[in-house]
Parts: structure tokens; C-alpha cells; sequence
């Protein structure tokens, strides 16, 4: 399969590189950045030299015709465009940005501050988070991969939810991200001196993650149930905390044996007996969850860990990959190169 890697330049493109670099399965037809065109991966990238594309040149501008799937790893507005040519053309699209993510079509203008057109694709794009649409990932040919707060939050989620032993109508969710979450252009306030040492919550009462999970929950349980959201900011490049909080009248042991099963067959999904690090996942597409129940107030406590920029984005975006064509879903995901580092 040869594929294109747009937006290639950023930090998901890159890690979408190293990901597919030995990925036997797939060629890298195609890496499209305007900033760095015509220069070679490696001259750009160090980390790349002696690896299987480190000739492979940057091009300016994308080539529709050629290849079998695209990969966006653009902002959302400029996706949304791209995505519709694309699928118009019968190519299979993995796009990464929020573009198709959320069905209501009205909430764009709200949260991303532009209005979208194309509500028929919307409509028919799959929402990439296997462990819940594996079955319709299978048949798509637009895969809206999820961000990485959505990732982390419903992993935490999707076994009390789908199984109603959510009491009430709000989860408490508080998460922590590392700085690449917010991409790699030059912003102040991730400059070294202001980010090294701080930590801080941001958008602590609306945040466009909020629509996109509460989305989600609305399609496995029929339900409204809000998310009460915060999320934060600490001094890690990549790394991502979520802590879910929900009334239950389940016991401890029936929770856990709950996650227990919905998971026992996940490739990807590990059940740890303490509160998950990112140490653990940083560099993979694992995501480790924790289960409790705080006995006093009767809440499930679930925790999350992944990495922002595996399955938060480019590893799950393979993951995606691997399910949209028939390969097994962790092909190539745990060579030794993917598992993480735990001393970096
Ligand atoms: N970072 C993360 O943890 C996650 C990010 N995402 C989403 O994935 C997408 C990519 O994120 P990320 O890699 O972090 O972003 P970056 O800002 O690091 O990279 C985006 C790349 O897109 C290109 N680009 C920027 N603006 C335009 C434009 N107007 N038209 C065409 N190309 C453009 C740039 O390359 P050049 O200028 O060289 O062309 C840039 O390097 C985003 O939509 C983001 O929301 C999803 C999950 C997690
Ligand atoms: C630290 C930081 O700024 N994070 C980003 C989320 C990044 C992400 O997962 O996702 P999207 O694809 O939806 O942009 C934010 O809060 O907007």
C-alpha cells in the first residue's frame, strides 16, 4: 500500500513516519510539507538518517491521484477540504485533525470557529476508536481519528458506560497533557522558561474535547450524560493523564472484573494494578487503565495513560489503518522499536 503523509512536518506527522518506517506493509509514497519542501527527511529530521526514508523528500503539494490512503495530520480547517477531495476521489482518508470527529454539524462554527459544509460526509465518517467502532472502522473509508483527551477519557469510560453502571447524568473528568499536545508551532506560554516547572489548568469550563466525548457517550448509551472537564498542562513533552469519576452501586471487585472483561482481548489496553505512568506508554500505543472505587463517596475512580502522539494520534491512526484493510490490528505496533522507553 503506498501512502501520503500530510502535514508531514508536525509533531504527529513525524511520529507517523518513525511508525510507518517499519511497517512492512506499507510504502511511503509521499511526506507533503509547504515549510521544508524539497529538502530530505533526514537533513530536517536527524533522527531519521540510516532508516528506511531518510532520502525521501518533502513535496509542496499533495498528490490526489497516486496513492492508496492519506493520512491528514493538518489543523482542522485546512482538513476539512482536503478530506472531501479525497474521499471524492475514492481514496481512504485517516484524518487526524477534529474536521469529521463530531457529527452535529452545528457545533463547529461553536468550537472550532468555523462553519462546516459538508454534513453528508460527516454523516458517514467513522469516529477511529477501535475498542468501541472496530466493526465500523472495518467498512470506512473516512476514519476521523479522536483527539487525544477523547482517547484517554473514553477508554477510562466505555465499560461503565456500555454496561449502565454510570449512575447520574455527569462524569468528572480531570486530565493532564504534555506540551506537543499543542502542536509544534511557537506559542509563549510553552517557550522553556514559562513551561519548565509550571503546571495549570486551561479551558476549564469549555473546551472543544467536551462535545466530542460527550458525542460518543450520547452513541453507546442513548443517553445525555455532560462531562464536567478539566484539563491541565504539565512540563512533559508527550504524556497524558485522564482521571474519570462516576457514582456507581457497583462493589470494587464487580468494577474491576467489569474492565477486566471488556478488555481481557484488547491488544492495547492493559488493566494495571496501580495508578497508571506515562513512563510506561510514552512512545507506544498502549493505553494502561486503573480501577477503583473510593468507598466513601461511592465513585468509580478510573485512570488512564497514554501517549498524546501514539494512540492519542499516530500510532492509533495505524492501528485504524491496519483495521481499514484487512491486516491484523497490531501489526507492526509492538516491534521492539514501539515499545516504550522507560528510562528516556
Ligand atoms: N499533538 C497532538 O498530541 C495531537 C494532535 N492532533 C491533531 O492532529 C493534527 C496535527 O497536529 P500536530 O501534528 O500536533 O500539529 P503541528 O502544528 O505540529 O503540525 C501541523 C502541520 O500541518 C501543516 N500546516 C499547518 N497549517 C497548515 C495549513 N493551513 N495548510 C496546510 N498545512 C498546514 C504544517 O506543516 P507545513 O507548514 O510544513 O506545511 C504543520 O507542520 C491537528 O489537527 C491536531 O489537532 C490529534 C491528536 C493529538
Ligand atoms: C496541550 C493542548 O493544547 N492540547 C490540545 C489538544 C490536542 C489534541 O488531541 O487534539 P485535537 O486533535 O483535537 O487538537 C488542546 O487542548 O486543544
Amino acid at each position: 500500500m503506498k501512502v501520503s503523509i500530510v502535514g508531514a512536518s508536525g509533531y504527529t506527522g513525524v511520529e507517523l513516519i518513525r511508525y510507518l518506517s517499519f511497517h512492512k506493509d506499507v510504502e511511503i509514497a509521499q511526506i507533503v510539507s509547504r515549510q521544508f519542501s524539497g529538502k530530505k527527511l533526514s537533513s530536517v529530521f536527524p533522527h531519521f538518517s540510516k532508516t528506511p526514508y531518510e532520502d525521501l523528500i518533502f513535496e509542496e503539494d499533495v498528490d490526489k491521484e497516486s496513492f492508496d490512503i492519506y493520512f491528514l495530520c493538518l489543523p482542522h480547517e485546512p482538513s476539512v477540504e482536503l478530506v472531501k477531495e479525497l474521499t471524492d476521489k475514492g481514496k481512504k482518508v485517516i484524518d487526524l485533525s477534529a474536521a469529521y470527529r463530531i457529527k452535529d454539524i452545528h457545533k463547529y462554527p461553536e468550537y472550532y470557529g468555523f462553519e462546516h459544509r459538508f454534513g453528508e460526509l460527516l454523516d458517514r465518517a467513522v469516529y477511529g476508536l477501535p475498542e468501541i467502532f472496530r466493526k465500523d472502522i472495518e467498512k470506512a473509508n473516512l476514519v476521523a481519528n479522536p483527539g487525544c483527551y477523547p482517547t484517554a477519557t473514553l477508554l477510562a469510560l466505555y465499560p461503565g458506560i456500555k454496561e449502565e453502571v454510570v449512575v447520574g447524568d455527569t462524569v468528572v473528568v480531570n486530565a493532564l497533557s504534555g506540551i506537543s499536545g499543542a502542536g509544534r508551532s511557537v506559542k509563549q506560554h510553552f517557550h522553556y522558561p514559562e513551561a519548565y516547572g509550571n503546571a495549570y489548568a486551561y479551558n476549564p469550563t469549555k473546551h472543544r474535547h467536551t462535545p466530542e466525548m460527550e458525542d460518543v457517550i450520547k452513541r453507546v448509551t442513548g443517553k445525555e450524560i455532560k462531562v464536567r472537564f478539566t484539563p491541565h498542562i504539565i512540563p512533559v513533552s508527550r504524556g497524558m493523564i485522564s482521571t474519570v469519576v462516576f457514582n456507581t452501586n457497583l462493589r470494587k471487585e464487580q468494577l474491576v472484573e467489569l474492565y477486566r472483561l471488556e478488555y481481557r482481548y484488547e491488544p492495547f489496553v492493559r488493566i494495571v494494578p496501580q495508578p497508571p505512568q506515562i513512563k510506561n506508554v510514552v512512545g507506544s500505543n498502549f493505553c494502561d487503565l486503573y480501577v477503583d472505587l473510593d468507598e466513601r463517596t461511592g465513585q468509580a475512580v478510573i485512570i488512564s495513560a497514554i501517549d498524546n502522539l501514539g494512540k492519542g494520534a499516530s500510532s492509533q491512526a495505524v492501528q485504524n489503518m491496519n483495521i481499514m484493510t484487512g491486516l491484523p490490528e497490531d501489526k507492526y505496533l509492538k516491534t521492539l522499536s514501539e515499545i516504550s522507553i522507560l528510562f528516556p
